[in-house]
């Protein structure tokens, strides 16, 4: 029997991927309100799905701060309430988590590592985790990193904009982790859903600074360190994930790559 998929926010970054791994899925964006227990109890069970992807957040890092109570109702009580209705009807979950969880004191994580978040975002995601851990035994949980790819604002994008409006961009060069394509990690995303139950880290191979991946996009970059460039949510310094568990993804580099090839394509029609 096919399988009947539900994507709850379709419209993000991810979720726009996520749509052309899923064809045929149902699709739903900000007006199914992750918040809004009741809405999500009874959309999900009337429309029985056998698998429900969960790319709906509260992705601003230093945004969260200044909302930490919006920060916790759609990253932390939201996929409770999905877990809920989807052990319920029988589902099976999919839902992203972040290298935020950790402290980035240690180097690199893998999925059995304890969490120890920083920063508002990082906490509200762990709440989330432990929300759907709680609710229900079939959900795969993955945790990702840096995440570019198009319909959403990233950190490829925000450097090609500004290179062209500044000299010199600064960045900096003391926090690492793994850029990853959200191409290929919806892409994954099939191939995990139908794999075993369980907590994931799925990201591009390799490991850069910020300044490394800048460098990697734009001509016109100078590194900096975290204290020369205060932002409102701390960064752990390293949030590297290890995936134990699945075959690893190609490198970053060549997803970049790629990703910007996409770009010429859109600037040069
Ligand atoms: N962007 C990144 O660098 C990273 C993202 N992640 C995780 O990956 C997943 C996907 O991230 P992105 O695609 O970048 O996010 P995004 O910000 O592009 O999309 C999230 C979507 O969720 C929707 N949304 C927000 N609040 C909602 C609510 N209350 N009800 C329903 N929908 C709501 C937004 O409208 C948006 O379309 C998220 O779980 C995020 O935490 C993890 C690590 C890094």
């Amino acid at each position: 029997m096919a399988q009947k998929v539900l994507i709850l926010g379709a419209s993000g970054m991810l979720g726009t991927d996520l749509q052309k791994v899923y064809p045929d899925a149902v699709c739903r964006g900000h007006e199914l309100d992750i918040t809004d227990e009741a809405a999500v109890f009874s959309f999900i069970s009337d429309l029985k799905p056998s698998l429900v992807i969960n790319a709906a957040a509260f992705t601003n890092v230093d945004g969260c701060e200044d909302h930490e109570d919006l920060a916790f109702a759609v990253n932390g009580e939201g996929p409770g309430y999905i877990a809920a209705v989807c052990h319920e009807v029988g589902a099976t979950l999919v839902h992203y988590s972040t290298d935020y969880v950790f402290d980035g004191s240690q180097e690199p994580y893998t999925e059995s590592d304890i969490p120890n978040p920083i920063n508002v975002y990082g906490a509200s995601k762990l709440r989330g985790e432990r929300a759907i851990m709680a609710a229900m035994e079939d959900y795969r949980i993955i945790r990702t990193s840096w995440l570019f790819g198009q319909n959403g604002p990233n950190f490829v994008d925000t450097m090609l904009r500004i290179s062209d409006e500044m000299e010199t961009v600064r960045v900096v060069e003391d926090q690492y982790g793994k850029p990853t394509y959200t191409v290929d990690l919806a892409a994954k995303t099939l191939v995990i859903a139908n794999g075993e139950p369980g907590m994931y880290h799925i990201t591009n191979e390799g490991v850069c600074s910020w300044f490394e991946f800048a460098s990697a996009i734009i001509p016109n970059v100078e590194p900096c360190s975290s204290e020369e460039f205060i932002r409102p949510a701390k960064r752990p310094k390293f949030s590297v994930l290890e995936n134990t568990k699945t075959c690893p993804m190609r490198p970053w580099q060549a997803a970049l790559k790629e990703y910007l090839g996409t770009k010429n394509m859109e600037t040069s029609l």
